[in-house]
Formats: structure tokens, C-alpha cells, sequence
């Protein structure tokens, strides 16, 4: 099989911070791979830097076999990216931002609205197809992002928390459009702190911590027979702050005796 996404020695420092350390991440084609690991891990430096929207200290970083910084046109004409903290064209539709997505693309016009109106229909933004992005929910902005990382139909896609936000039922269209998509061969990596989630819809995972990656390869092999979130909690080291009696007096404001209430004045009998 091949590898959709190959990186090697992938390095990024931010002053004396290492976000990350020299990362071989592997993703092999037409897999729905799920990037793991606890807050600060590297995960969204990771992605930003296979993109191509951060440019690494060190490393190289392949799609489909392309050079991410040598061949970024080859490059980009695969992949689709839903990124953190997503930036919109706010004063435009989720039409005619999906129509600007298309054509930015190379797509043809008709291509373009035919692709758009199913997607609106699929992602339940029918109604909300004339409303500017500006007024839309963080729901809704994750659907249209998504929509619009979608339409030119790429090879690669890459979502950085995509359900976050999101009802259970448009979760549910999500999840079914993207298996959709990867039973055609097509990949998607996603990040996610959601154990439950990734164990449900990947057949790859790959676990960060601290800029490295700690474990990688198929779901089976990666959890060992064990749920997904003992397998990380193993792999990562919770820290068991939680119990080793720090935060003692959480919890206990139910318990204490309410304070002797003030004593109130009787009413003066002259004030009216
Ligand atoms: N622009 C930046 N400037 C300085 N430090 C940064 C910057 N971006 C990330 N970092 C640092 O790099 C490390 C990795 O951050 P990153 O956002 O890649 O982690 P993450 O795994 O995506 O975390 P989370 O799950 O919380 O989103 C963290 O220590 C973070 O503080």
C-alpha cells in the first residue's frame, strides 16, 4: 500500500519551546487515521506544517508521494484542510463561499453549483445557504469549512477537531460522508481528544506526546486489546494530579454549615 502522508525527522522549535521533535508520522493510503495526544502534544503543529501553512526548522514532509515544500501546487491540488480555529470569508453566503472555494480551485461553474447544492443538502445548510458566514453557529462554520475542504474532492483531507461544535446528527452525516469518502480510497487524518470517537471511525491512529510519536500503525495493533483511552493514558502518562490530594477543597463547599444568617432589622413601624 502506499503512504498518503510520509514525514521524516519533522522538527519545529517556537524560542526554546520544541513543539515538535523530530516526528516520522505515517498514514497510509485510503485510511481513516485518527492523530492523538494531550493538549500541546505538536498535533496542530504537525498539521500545520504538512499542509504547508508553517514552515518547518527541520524534517520533510510527503503527499501522495510530493514534496510538501517543493512541490506545493502538486500538493495542494490534493489535499483539502479544515483547520483549527478556522478562518472564513465572513461576509460572504455559505454559497458563494463554497462557489469561491470551487472556482479557486479550477473547477467549472456548473461543476461547481452542481457539487455546492449537494453538499449544502448533505451538511442540512440548505436553509442557511443565503446567510453570511458571519451569522453562522460554531456548528455550522464547522460543516461549511468542511464542505468547502471537500468540493474539489481531494485525495488527502486533513480536519483538526471537525466534530467539535457539532450536533450528534450532523456528526452522524459528517461521519458518514467521510466513511464515504475513504471507502473510495480517498484519506482523512483528523485530530481528536475524543477516544470513543477515534476507536469508532479509525483504522489507523497515530499518538503524540510531547512532540514525538509515542506509538503508530492500525487501530488493533496501536491499542494492544485494551480500549483506546488505556492504551493512551499508558502511553502518555497520566499525570494522576487529580489524585494525589491536590484540589482537596473541591467538592466540599456542599458539605460546610451555611453561615448564621444576618439578623434582620423588624420593620420600623414609622416608615410609611
Ligand atoms: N505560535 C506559537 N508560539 C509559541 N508556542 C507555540 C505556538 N504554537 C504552538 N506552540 C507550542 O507548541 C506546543 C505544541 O502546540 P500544538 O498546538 O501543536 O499542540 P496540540 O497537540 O495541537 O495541542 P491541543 O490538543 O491543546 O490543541 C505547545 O507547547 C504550544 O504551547
Amino acid at each position: 500500500m502506499t503512504d498518503a502522508v510520509r514525514t521524516h525527522g519533522l522538527f519545529k522549535r517556537y524560542g526554546q519551546q520544541i513543539a515538535v521533535a523530530g516526528v516520522d508520522l505515517v498514514v497510509p493510503a485510503g485510511s481513516f487515521a485518527g492523530l492523538v495526544g494531550p493538549n500541546g502534544a505538536g498535533k496542530t503543529t504537525t498539521l500545520s506544517m504538512i499542509t504547508g501553512l508553517l514552515r518547518p526548522d527541520g524534517g520533510t514532509a510527503e503527499i501522495d508521494g510530493f514534496h510538501v515544500w517543493r512541490d506545493p501546487v502538486e500538493v495542494k491540488a490534493r489535499i483539502g484542510v479544515l483547520p483549527e480555529g478556522l478562518r472564513l470569508f465572513e461576509r460572504l453566503s455559505g454559497r458563494e463561499l463554497l462557489t469561491y472555494s470551487g472556482r479557486l480551485r479550477g473547477l467549472p461553474k456548473a461543476e461547481v453549483e452542481r457539487r455546492a447544492e449537494e453538499l449544502l443538502t448533505v451538511m442540512d445548510l440548505t436553509g442557511a445557504a443565503d446567510k453570511l458566514v458571519v451569522d453562522y453557529s460554531t456548528g455550522m462554520r464547522k460543516k461549511i469549512g468542511l464542505a468547502s475542504a471537500l468540493l474539489h474532492n481531494p485525495s488527502v483531507l486533513f480536519l483538526d477537531e471537525p466534530f467539535e461544535g457539532v450536533d450528534p446528527v450532523s456528526a452522524n452525516t459528517l461521519t458518514e460522508v467521510l466513511r464515504g469518502f475513504t471507502a473510495s480510497g480517498s484519506t482523512v487524518i483528523f485530530s481528536s481528544h475524543v477516544m470513543d470517537l477515534v476507536e469508532r471511525l479509525c483504522d489507523w491512529v497515530s499518538v503524540m506526546n510531547q512532540g514525538h510519536i509515542v506509538a503508530q500503525g492500525p487501530l488493533e495493533q496501536v491499542r494492544g486489546g485494551r480500549r483506546l483511552n488505556e492504551a493512551f493514558l499508558e502511553l502518555v502518562g497520566g499525570t494522576g494530579h487529580a489524585r494525589g490530594g491536590g484540589l482537596s477543597w473541591l467538592g466540599a463547599g456542599a458539605r460546610q454549615p451555611a453561615p448564621a444568617p444576618a439578623p434582620v432589622d423588624e420593620p420600623r413601624q414609622d416608615a410609611q
